[in-house]
């Protein structure tokens, strides 16, 4: 047994919670024939809750017994979303966070699980019951959310704009999995929305070849320097409403899309973050400018690989902190980890290495394969 696990002994005692409303509504199934069986037969001790309501997950959290040795989420994004919430509220919350947390993809989104075990991997519930015994833990950064009075974390994205709309306008579609967001997508082509809205963003690196050259680094074992560089050139306003040092610059166009979080994979049909780090302090920014329906069409071709990140019209930043306030006539939604917020003026920071999850690799799982050529060659087509 000692040697199957690399020495360490498997996590005994687990939390599981199980959505049965989750994606196709298979998590129950998917827990009892696939993965109940992997963590029985390695010894585990399961203390297994089946969420009754939405927060459910996040109740639980707030109360997790200290000595849980992992909790193992069995459904989409949206039940980690509350499980780190209910974190947040533990009575002692810095321990509550070095619990680690495993997904088994049963949701609709599942970009956590795709994002820790890659796309051949991401969405197979046996896989990721192999991490929950074989996984280490693997510090992440999350985000604290404001709006209003409302304070909320994040861990996976932001979106305001086309991506939002087609998260919530296909939800109907849930049966069908993430190509769901694939339907979506074609439809947006044909409506074209676009998104007004004033972004302050605090810079921590826009060098688009710098920041992929860094998760190659990483992946290669040398560890990967994300610092402030000096704006060259700078973008349309730049103005520095934060301590001296902070480099705060303002993008204020209208965009068919803003999208900001970690992990590379935010669906299985999109890399929209192939330069993300889990640990690198800062959250990714991605600005899709307005191009013509033709373009859009033609930007899904790749999109899978992060091929879209190359194109001049995709505005990529690594921030410490954002805020975005939509303009007055603004229309659309704003999505948070998934779940449906109020279209009005939020403020984004970075808590860097709060969450632990468990992971086989101490690095996102989904590969970037680029070369500068091909970077360049498509900076020159876009
Ligand atoms: N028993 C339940 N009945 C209804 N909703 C529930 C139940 N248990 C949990 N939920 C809610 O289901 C939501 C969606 O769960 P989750 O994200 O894990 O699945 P999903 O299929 O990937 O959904 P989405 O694609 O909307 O993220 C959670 O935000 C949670 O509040």
């Amino acid at each position: 047994m000692a040697a199957a696990y690399d020495g360490r002994s498997p996590p005994k005692k687990l939390k599981v919670l199980i959505n049965p409303r989750g994606g196709r509504g298979q998590a129950c199934s998917i827990f009892t024939d696939k993965v109940e069986p992997i963590l029985s037969a390695a010894g585990c001790i399961l203390d297994v809750t089946y969420t009754t309501h939405p927060n459910h997950a996040m109740e639980i959290a707030q109360d997790l017994s200290l000595d849980t040795d992992a909790m193992v989420v069995v459904s989409g994004d949206g039940l980690i979303h509350e499980v780190l919430n209910g974190l947040s509220k533990h009575g002692q919350p810095d321990k509550a966070f070095c619990v680690p947390i495993a997904p088994i993809p049963a949701g609709s989104g599942n970009g956590l699980s795709l994002n820790l075990l890659g796309l051949q991997d991401g969405l197979d519930p046996r896989a990721a019951a192999l991490n929950v015994l074989k996984g280490h833990p693997l510090k992440v950064d999350l985000f604290a959310f404001t709006q209003g009075n409302q304070k909320r974390l994040s861990f996976m994205s932001q979106t305001v704009g086309l991506m939002a709309d087609i998260d919530i306008e296909t939800e109907h579609l849930r049966w069908m999995g993430d190509l769901r967001f694939v339907l979506g997508f074609l439809r947006s082509v044909v409506t074209l929305p676009t998104c007004k809205m004033e972004l302050s963003i605090k810079l921590a690196e826009q060098d688009k070849m710098k920041m992929a050259n860094a998760v190659r680094a990483r992946r290669a074992g040398l560890s990967s320097d994300i610092s402030v560089v000096p704006l060259s050139p700078p973008l349309d306003d730049t103005h520095d409403p934060g301590s001296p040092g902070d480099t705060w610059i303002k993008y204020d166009k209208p965009c068919l899309w803003v999208y900001a979080g970690k992990g590379p994979y935010v669906s299985r049909s999109l890399m929209q973050f192939p330069v993300s780090q889990p640990d690198d302090g800062v959250i990714d920014i991605a600005i899709q400018e307005i191009i013509s329906r033709k373009d859009l069409l033609a930007s899904m071709d790749g999109a899978d690989k992060g091929r879209c990140y190359w194109y001049s019209t995709n505005r990529y930043f690594k921030a410490s902190a954002y805020s975005a306030k939509p303009h007055a006539q603004s229309r659309g939604v704003l999505v948070v980890d998934g779940e449906l917020f109020p279209m009005q003026e939020f403020h984004v920071e970075v808590l860097p290495c709060l969450g632990t999850l468990l992971s086989p690799f101490p690095y996102y799982a989904p590969e970037f394969t680029f070369d500068e050529e091909s970077g360049t060659k498509l900076k020159q087509e876009s």
